[in-house]
């Protein structure tokens, strides 16, 4: 291991932008498949892999959601989210704001309840076992309807004391922030924290109605805002975090390669921007993997890698007080490596 990617393991960060169904790797679907007696249409782990190949966004939901059919108890989505966890301490990661899409297992009969029994069992034994800490953000399927999501808002009712906030994700082009406006409005007045995919593939407006009618407090990917010069300064006037996934912007050709990825331009720019995994299983790589792949891409030092880790922790929706001693943590660390 070089300098530099010791310097990148063992930097404390926070993971913003993670879809737990999207860290099911191969292996972990063909046991689940086997214990739940659930066909998949793949030969062997190699052919699951092979298949992961994607020309855009819907290319990849295709499969992921389809992946997501071997996850049918509460022990799956415990077992799924402690092997993300362990996996991300391994990273350096001591908060993870994880994304959940109810939608995908409600739809195929699963309750709710086991779902999120399921990964509340998981983050809780993963504070024990590695002292990280995580918030669950519950994601709307934005290509289904506005009515879908309202339901799903009222059967997360019971445990919203341990839900932070609300996400949108799915197909963007065609399902534009507003459509959800009134039930991000519903989960504001429940006290839930707002964050939605925005300018991933869909453009720059879709970010400017994330802000103005969704009201989020934070954009994920946002990579499209950068065509608009006076987008990207109001992002950055109003301190706005942008959880930024690089390894899944290569393989979802929202980037053609990561010599053009914008992540150092966005720090340039004043944008508060992170960097993330996604969907670690389906795009080649977990937190760590993405921090060096733009490292060496883009020629990040030290201070810029550090920048990325202490906007990890100032953009969370952790309590001010524990985001600041987070963040003293994280400059004690530095000056130390
Ligand atoms: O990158 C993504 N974009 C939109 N929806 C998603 N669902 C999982 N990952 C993604
Ligand atoms: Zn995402």
């Amino acid at each position: 291991m070089t300098d530099l990617d010791s310097f990148i393991t063992g930097l404390p960060k926070a993971e913003l932008h993670l879809h737990i169904e999207g860290s099911l790797e191969p292996e972990l679907m063909f046991a689940l498949a086997r214990r739940n007696r659930v066909t998949i249409p793949y030969a062997s782990v190699e052919e699951v892999r092979a298949a992961y190949a994607f020309g855009n966004l819907q290319d990849f939901l295709d499969i992921y959601y389809a992946g997501a059919a071997v996850l049918l108890k509460r022990q799956d989505f415990h077992d799924l989210a402690l092997a993300y966890f362990d996996r991300a301490a391994a990273d350096g990661v001591v908060h993870a704001e994880i994304m959940f899409d109810p939608q995908t297992h409600t739809d195929r009969g699963i309750a709710f309840a086991e779902v999120i029994e399921g990964l509340l069992s998981a983050m809780a034994e993963a504070e024990a076992r590695h002292g990280l800490s995580s918030r669950l953000i519950l994601s709307f399927l934005r290509h289904l309807s506005e009515e879908a999501a309202f339901a799903t808002l009222a059967e997360a009712e019971p445990w919203l004391d341990r839900i932070a906030a609300v996400g949108l994700d799915s197909s963007e082009v065609g399902h534009p922030p507003a459509k959800f406006a009134r039930v991000y409005a519903a989960a504001a007045a429940k006290g839930l924290r707002l964050t939605a995919h925005a300018g991933e593939e869909g453009p720059p407006a879709y970010v400017r109605e994330a802000l103005d009618l969704l009201h989020v407090e934070r954009i994920d990917h946002g990579n499209r805002a950068l065509e608009d010069a006076a987008l990207v300064d109001r992002l950055a006037r109003e301190g706005m975090t942008l959880t930024v996934c690089p390894l899944s912007n290569l393989k979802l050709c929202v980037v053609d390669d990561l010599a053009h990825h914008p992540i150092d331009t966005m720090l340039a720019r004043g944008l508060r921007a992170t960097v993330n995994s996604d969907d670690p299983a389906y795009f080649g790589g977990y937190i760590a993997d993405n921090y060096r792949a733009v490292a060496r891409a883009r020629g990040l030092g030290k201070a810029e890698l550090a920048t990325l880790a202490r906007n990890s922790f100032a953009g969370s929706f952790l309590p001010p007080e524990v985001i600041a001693a987070h963040i003293d943590r994280l400059d004690e660390w530095v000056a130390a490596h």
